[in-house]
């Protein structure tokens, strides 16, 4: 299974080969947990493993492989972030898809060696979501071939960016480039920032933290202003934009192929948030199988609480959701990978597909593990609020996701234009011309769902019933937007006024888009009991994900109540058969203790005994009388006492 998780025997084998090592090493454990220490206390602590780390990677793993770098990075550093989070998620990327041969030459193997330290700096106070408003300048100076950048007020201090704050030195900027007073819009400048022997702010440069956050506080999300600090013409970004020394600008193949670096995390951020979720559903899972409470049957002794219908319920469709989310992100990411060869080489038609299907993916997606985490966590009761658990902050975490590359409504909504110009080649009798991922707006369904009317159709009728609603939702929306325009309505108004459907097309299709990404890994299988167990997965995945947007099949008569008693009925049989593979369903994912992190979801189950411990070790615990208590609560007790 763990191979099916993690994309090959090979993988898996390697996965746990690094586990072992790192077990092995002391020097790059945690001193204490996280949870006990101040956040200066945890940065500086990621920063020793993360140097150990640099010295030592090679022994470990092929630095190489992302996918081994990946592992590396979430045993020893975990989830909570390091000072060069945003090095290796975004700031190599932008350099790699957005910089030019020669500039690659000049930075990438500084980057990759470690010498600089870099990030992504692009949000601002003021503006995130819309780019166009964004207020940091870049203004070409023909005399002495400069940008000089600018932050004309304080709500174009960049805002956000991580480890901007303290870490990095260096940072590809988003900046309106402006040439001889016309503007061309956002472009990506490399900006060095801090002194490379110093560190200390080069002059022009205004940087700092922007102080704590819900979680992911290791990393240092900072600020950023520019007082006319000038780079070199040759720091913009070169490899599909270039300006000549004269100021003559050469437009790129596309107009946003510049946003290359957000479509690379939406891309890779699924696999991340699939881990999440899984891991928060293991502690859950394993804890709910030690814990005891109440009885069933009152002749007998008290139950796992894992027996509990509702807990099952409450647990195992987002166990489902995790591989499901794992098969996908792995289906995208081969897409992506596929995209960005194209792209380098002056081929970008597959943009715009990219663009849709990760916007979409990336909102469905943290939406619902944000949701399976939260459930998890009160799964486990009182000591799921307790930080031993662990799982705050992996929802924490997860849930930056839903704000963090677009912030998902506003992404749903980009994945929408293009589903209603693909319901508008369908209303036009152009459905030949819809690209694969929406071919199926353009087939004309059954009158009514045969779910449960054909024995063995395996998942086919399951699919046909998500198409369904799919593509009634995404015509309806769009004759509702037609409809407006139509009226006279001004198309943005019209647009706006459409919003909420629009995104409930969009939650349909990327929702389609996983169930189909489950079905082709689950059809792929070769090993009979790996596939009989996610089968029984994928059973549940369908019946639940349908019965949870059922009111869509329902109002147009394509499902009824009986199926729906049906389908309802499929829920229930397939938590029963999923109960005894439940643990071994997520100790597959073989997350290790040390990345892990959590005393309840321990691999021993050694559960009551270690969070005894743990709360001992508490620092409130290293005296019997607190100071807080000598200062203020005694003087007060011993006044009121006279
Ligand atoms: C290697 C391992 C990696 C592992 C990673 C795993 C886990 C990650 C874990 C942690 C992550 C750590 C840190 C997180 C770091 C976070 C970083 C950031 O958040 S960076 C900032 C991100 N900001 C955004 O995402 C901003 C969102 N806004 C936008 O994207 C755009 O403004 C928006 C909304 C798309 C609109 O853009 P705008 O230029 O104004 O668009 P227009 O209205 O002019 O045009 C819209 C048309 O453009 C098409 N479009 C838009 N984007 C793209 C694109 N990327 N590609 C192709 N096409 C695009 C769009 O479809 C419209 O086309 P039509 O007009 O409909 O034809
Ligand atoms: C943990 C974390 C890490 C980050 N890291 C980085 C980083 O490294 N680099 C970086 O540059 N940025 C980073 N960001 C910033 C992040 O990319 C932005 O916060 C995000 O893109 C959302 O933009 P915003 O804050 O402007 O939200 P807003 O756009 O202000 O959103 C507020 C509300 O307005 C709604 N809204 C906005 N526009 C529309 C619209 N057109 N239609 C409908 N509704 C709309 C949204 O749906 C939302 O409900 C990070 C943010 C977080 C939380």
């Amino acid at each position: 299974m763990a191979a099916q998780i993690w994309g090959s025997e090979k993988r898996a084998r390697r996965r746990r080969e690094i586990s072992a090592k790192i077990a092995q090493m002391p020097e790059l454990h945690d001193s204490k947990p996280l949870p006990f220490m101040t956040r200066e206390e945890k940065i500086m602590e990621s920063a020793r493993k993360l140097t150990i780390l640099t010295e030592k990677m090679g022994q470990i793993i092929d630095p190489t492989d992302p996918a081994e770098l990946y592992h590396l990075n979430n045993e020893v550093l975990g989830l909570e972030g390091n000072p060069m989070a945003l090095h290796g998620v975004m700031f190599i990327p932008a350099l790699s898809a957005q910089a030019s041969d020669e500039q690659q030459a000049k930075w990438l193997p500084r980057a990759l060696r470690r010498e600089i330290i870099g990030t992504y700096a692009q949000t601002e106070l003021g503006h995130g979501t819309n780019l166009q408003n964004l207020e940091t300048t870049a203004t070409y100076d023909l005399a002495t071939q400069e940008f000089v950048l600018h932050t004309p007020q304080i709500t174009a201090l960049k805002w956000w960016p991580g480890n901007l704050g303290k870490s990095s030195n260096y940072a590809v900027v988003v900046a309106h480039m402006i040439i001889k007073a016309k503007n061309y819009g956002p472009h990506p400048f490399m900006v060095q920032l801090r002194d490379e022997k110093t560190h200390e702010p080069l002059p022009g440069i205004t940087i700092g933290d922007i102080g704590p956050k819900m979680a992911y506080n290791i990393v240092d999300n900072g600020f950023l202003g520019f007082n006319k600090y000038r780079i070199p013409r040759t720091n913009l970004l070169m490899r599909h934009t270039k300006v000549e020394a004269d100021g003559t600008y050469i437009k790129p193949p596309h107009a946003k192929i510049n946003y290359s670096a957000m479509v690379h995390v939406r891309a890779y951020m699924l696999t991340g948030q699939a881990i999440m979720l899984a891991s928060a559903l293991n502690i859950a899972t394993r804890y709910s199988s030690v814990r005891r409470q109440g009885q069933i049957d009152k002749s007998q002794p008290e139950v796992k609480v894992l027996e509990y219908q509702t807990q099952q319920h409450r647990l195992f469709p987002s166990i489902a959701r995790a591989y499901a989310f794992q098969f996908a992100g792995a289906e995208t990411v081969k897409l992506y990978e596929h995209v960005l060869k194209e792209m380098k080489s002056g081929n970008v038609s597959l943009m715009a597909d990219l663009h849709a299907l990760t916007s979409g993916l990336k909102s469905v997606v943290t939406y619902q593990t944000g949701e399976g985490i939260e459930q998890a966590r009160m799964a486990c009761g009182g000591h799921g609020y307790s930080m031993a658990s662990y799982i705050s902050e992996i929802y924490g975490v997860a849930i930056g996701g839903c704000t963090y590359e677009g912030e998902n409504m506003v992404m749903l909504l980009q994945l929408a234009r293009y589903l209603v110009k693909s319901a508008a080649l369908v209303k036009s009798g152009q459905s030949s011309k819809l690209g694969p991922l929406v071919a199926y707006l353009g087939v004309k369904s059954e009158p009514t769902s045969l779910i449960d009317r054909i024995p063995n159709s395996g998942f086919t009728e399951y699919v046909k019933t998500f198409q369904h609603v799919s593509k009634r939702q995404t015509l309806k929306a769009a004759d509702m937007f037609f409809g407006l325009m139509e009226k006279g309505e001004k198309r943005e108004i019209a647009w706006n006024k459409c919003s909420v459907e629009l995104n409930r097309a969009s939650r349909l299709h990327t929702r389609l888009f996983i169930v189909e990404a489950f079905v082709r890994r689950v059809n792929e299988i070769a090993d009979i009991r790996i596939k009989e167990a996610l089968t029984d997965l994928l059973h549940l995945h369908v019946n639940y994900e349908l019965l949870d947007i059922a009111s869509y099949a329902l109002e147009d008569g394509f499902l009824s109540a009986s199926q729906l008693d049906y389908i309802r009925d499929q829920v229930y049989l397939y938590l029963g058969k999923i109960r005894p593979n439940a643990v071994s369903l997520l100790d597959s994912w073989e997350f290790s203790d040390i990345e892990l992190r959590s005393v309840l979801g321990r691999r021993d189950g050694n559960v009551y005994e270690n969070l005894f411990k743990w709360a001992k070790s508490s620092p409130l615990n290293k005296t019997d009388v607190l100071s807080s208590v000598t200062q203020y609560l005694k003087p007060m007790m011993e006044k009121a006492r006279l």
